[in-house]
């Protein structure tokens, strides 16, 4: 027993309740020229409010455009994607992307006005509550200091704590966030997913994340969808709750890693349902 578990989610499981997000056998391309890309194929998962999901798989799998789907930029080519139920047929607020490049605010609007800029556009809110949201936030991610700074006076860290916090503000059904800190040194790597675990522990929202690296999906998910190269298709589906950032060098850890790596790579048959095994 390495101590990754595949018993279904408990709160998934004998849980009356819809989930949150199905994915149910999507299937997704691309038109190339003289050509078909298939991205994915038959892909099903479900998430439940407050999970926190992983896209796992190698380059090139199809993790960035299961995410692009689910955000309602690209529709299946085969299989349905629900959100509440209802059919995703195009983008929303209440599915927000963060992506790995962190050069995305506009530089000359402050921190505070940045993060309030998409709840203000969006309608939701007027501009004093807006700003004061976006403070809430700021505040939240350790950054009410610097709300009257401009982008370039932060790191790269902070500026993904920023794309974070305005992301939140939105207050959307579920976070999306592709590779968030795949950009970022190891250290203000490992101390993003410390202070995004601290934030879920505190707003519990729900998060569908991609990642490549094994060892990421262990700590930050707590169920991981694991794909298959190219086109992906799910191999197993594996509970990772037990993990955290104190797990890292432990003997289970490590062999959970190893697992999951064999589970993505080995020349086993594609499973056609979730790995329970
Ligand atoms: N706009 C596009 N047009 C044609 N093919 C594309 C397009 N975008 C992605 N692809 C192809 O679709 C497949 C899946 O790409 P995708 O970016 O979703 O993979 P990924 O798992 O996110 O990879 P990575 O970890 O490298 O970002 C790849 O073969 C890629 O070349």
């Amino acid at each position: 027993m390495d101590g990754t578990s595949t018993e279904p989610f408990s709160r998934a499981a004998g849980s009356t309740q819809a989930p949150l997000l199905s994915v149910k056998g999507v299937t997704l391309e691309y038109a190339a020229p003289g050509r078909i890309v298939r991205a994915t194929q038959n892909v099903s998962f479900d998430v439940w409010e407050a999970d926190r999901f992983i896209l796992l798989g190698a380059s090139g799998c199809g993790k960035s455009t299961l995410l692009k789907a689910v955000g309602g930029f690209l529709a299946p080519a085969e299989g349905q994607i629900l959100l509440d139920g209802r059919p995703v047929t195009g983008p929303g607020s209440d599915r927000v992307v963060v992506f790995q490049e962190f050069d995305q605010l506009p530089p000359w609007k402050t921190i505070r006005e940045n993060v309030a800029f998409p709840v203000r556009v969006s309608g939701r809110l007027g501009r004093k509550e807006a700003l004061e949201r976006a403070d809430y936030y700021l505040e939240k991610v350790g950054l009410s200091r610097f709300a009257g700074a401009y982008p370039n006076a932060l790191s790269g860290g902070m500026k993904q704590r920023v794309a974070i916090a305005r992301a939140l503000a939105m207050e959307p059904r579920v976070l999306l966030m592709d590779e968030p800190f795949a950009a970022l040194d190891a250290l203000t790597r490992r101390k993003m997913q410390e202070e995004l675990l601290a934030l879920w522990e505190e707003v519990r929202f729900t998060l569908l994340f991609v990642t490549h690296s094994i060892e990421e999906a262990l700590v930050v998910g707590n169920r991981i969808a694991l794909l298959s190269p190219h086109p992906g298709r799910m191999r197993a589906e594996i509970n990772s709750h037990e993990w955290d950032l104190q797990s890292g060098g432990s003997p289970e850890f490590q062999s959970a890693a190893t697992r999951i790596h064999r589970l993505l790579f080995d020349e086993a048959p594609i499973a056609t349902e979730i790995d329970h095994a």
